[in-house]
């Protein structure tokens, strides 16, 4: 039997103990991995090991699909109605609120994100998002068609099958709900990976899962690297749909294993480098505030983060004043403190990769107006940094850096910030800061991205649709959208009186 992880967490904002299984979930069962072989999950405020959890393989993969298969034959798919799938979601969706508090402190000392953006963003939104697709497992409709002979003929919108469900770290949970949420609904079988670095809530749920009720092998879990256990699941004969969400690289790798195993439907969630727009009628205050919650949300580790700040020529200095006073009051520091905005980022690789992008901005010519630097002396804290004076072809501006750096940006007008904005090779999000109605939608239907938010940035709700134009993904996840990723159509058509 796989052992428990215990934690004494004594904070200002969470005290209690907690105990996370950190095995396999296979069959319904917690299960050491075949290899007995282990992976150390590191706290990211001080680079310390917090616990180690079992590493699955390419072995444990096989059993996890097969007890999925075996599941949606007998008691899963065609074989659960969608009253009892609903109903088991729900009982879901309750235990995670009863576990609220647990969640968000595991959240936190996996993650490095903040106790109580955790709590109110990541769970909160999760706990949501898991009711949400309770309420639709016994709504999934099909059409009745008429056809110009007599016939009856109806569609049902039938579950794809057996699932790979593989996730990152920035929003373990939140991811976690998006890809299970819809998938359980529709009756699909799951094979999910997290990500490495951050499977403590995952293994949590899978305790909660367990203990809704689902039927063995509807759910399974297997902890593991990306180009092992996450490669053999791009790669099974046996999946028939594989939902990613993570860097567009590895996207790449995901379709190429779909096509050249058994061509398995793909969903790919994938980066971005998002446009905030400032247009010089904002209510500038408001702007400020929400695109500096666009960028250093997350510790900027947001697939939709708004790195690349756009601020209409006449009101730039202004602008770049008041959103570097306000930069200078984001608190970054221990995650469990109440006046923290930004803990770490989460390991010593990503935060050399933001370092090394912030080197590549001085090298290539950009000033660093605010921070660029290393916060405190362990972990891996990084201040909230601006760039100014950048070129449109400085790996600044064009490639994702996933950290809390934005590049403030002058334009001049409609015209002007259309063209600039959409160079970019991602489509995720932007956001667009004005007053005048016609100006902010104008701009925001000519913007090539899945989501626009006016005045507003990084607001996601479990009904609205989510997902990437162009490299930032391949199909939508959440709201009614998510469940055709989830679903194989079948028309049905019955002879009522043609005769040969
Ligand atoms: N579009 C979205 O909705 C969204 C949301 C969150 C994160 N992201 C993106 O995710 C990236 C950050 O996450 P990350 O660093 O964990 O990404 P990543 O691509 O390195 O890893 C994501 C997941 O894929 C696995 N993986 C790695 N190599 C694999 C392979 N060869 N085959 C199969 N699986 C493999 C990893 O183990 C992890 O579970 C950023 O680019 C970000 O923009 C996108």
């Amino acid at each position: 039997m796989p052992g428990t992880f215990k934690y004494t967490f004594d904070t200002p904002v969470f005290k209690g103990e907690v105990e996370v299984p950190v095995g396999l979930y296979i069959n319904g069962k917690f299960v050491d991995g075949s290899s007995g072989t282990f992976i150390d999950v590191i706290n990211p405020t001080n680079g310390k090991t917090t616990t180690r959890i079992a590493e699955g393989t390419p072995k444990d993969v096989n059993l996890a699909v097969a007890a999925a298969h075996k599941a949606f034959d007998t008691t899963w798919g065609l074989h659960a109605n969608g009253v009892e799938r609903s109903r088991l979601l729900a009982k879901l969706a309750d235990l995670m609120e009863t576990n609220i508090d647990t969640l968000s402190a595991l959240e936190a000392l996996d993650n490095g994100k903040t106790f109580y953006w955790a709590k109110r963003g990541d769970v909160s939104h999760s706990i949501n998002c898991i009711r949400y697709y309770a309420g639709w497992a016994d709504k999934i409709l099909g059409q009745t068609i008429e056809t110009t002979e007599a016939k009856l003929v109806y569609t049902r919108h039938e579950p794809a099958g057996v699932v790979g469900q593989i996730i990152p770290w920035n929003f373990p949970l939140q991811m976690m709900a998006w890809k299970i949420g819809p998938a359980l609904a529709t009756g699909c079988a799951v094979v999910l990976k997290p990500s490495e670095f951050t499977p403590l809530t995952a293994l949590y749920m899978a305790k909660l899962i367990d203990e809704a009720g689902f039927p063995a092998g509807s759910f399974n879990l297997v902890n593991g690297y990306g180009h092992t256990v996450g490669q053999t699941i791009a790669d099974h004969p046996d999946i028939e749909k594989v939902a990613f969400t993570g860097s567009t690289l590895v996207g790449r790798k995901i379709m190429e294993a779909a096509a050249k195993s058994n061509l398995k439907n793909v969903t790919l969630e994938l980066g971005g480098k998002s446009p905030s727009i400032v247009f010089d009628d904002a209510d500038i205050d408001q702007a400020i505030k929400w695109a500096a919650f666009g960028i250093y949300y997350n510790h900027g580790q947001c697939c939709c983060a708004g790195s690349r700040i756009f601020v209409q020529e006449t009101i730039y200095d202004e602008f770049l004043k008041r959103f570097t006073e306000h930069t200078k009051t984001l608190k970054v520091g221990d995650p469990f403190s109440p006046e923290t905005f930004q803990g770490p980022q989460i390991n010593q690789q990503q935060y050399d990769r933001i370092m090394g992008f912030i080197d590549s901005g001085k090298e290539q010519g950009a000033t660093v107006h605010f921070g660029g630097n290393r916060v405190g002396t362990e972990g891996y804290f990084i201040s909230p940094t601006i760039f100014t004076d950048t070129k449109p072809d400085m790996r600044i501006v064009q490639e994702e850096i996933f950290g809390p750096v934005c590049v403030v940006i002058k334009f001049k007008d409609e015209a002007d910030i259309v063209k600039q904005a959409n160079d970019t090779v991602y489509g995720l999000a932007a956001a667009v800061f004005s007053q005048n109605i016609q100006r902010a939608l104008g701009t925001a239907h000519k913007i090539r991205a899945g989501t626009v938010w006016v005045n507003a940035a990084n607001m996601l709700y479990p009904n609205v649709p989510f997902g990437g134009y162009k490299q930032s993904g391949i199909g939508r996840e959440l709201g009614e959208y998510a469940l055709a990723n989830y679903t194989s159509v079948k028309s049905v058509q019955v002879n009522l009186d043609i005769k040969m």
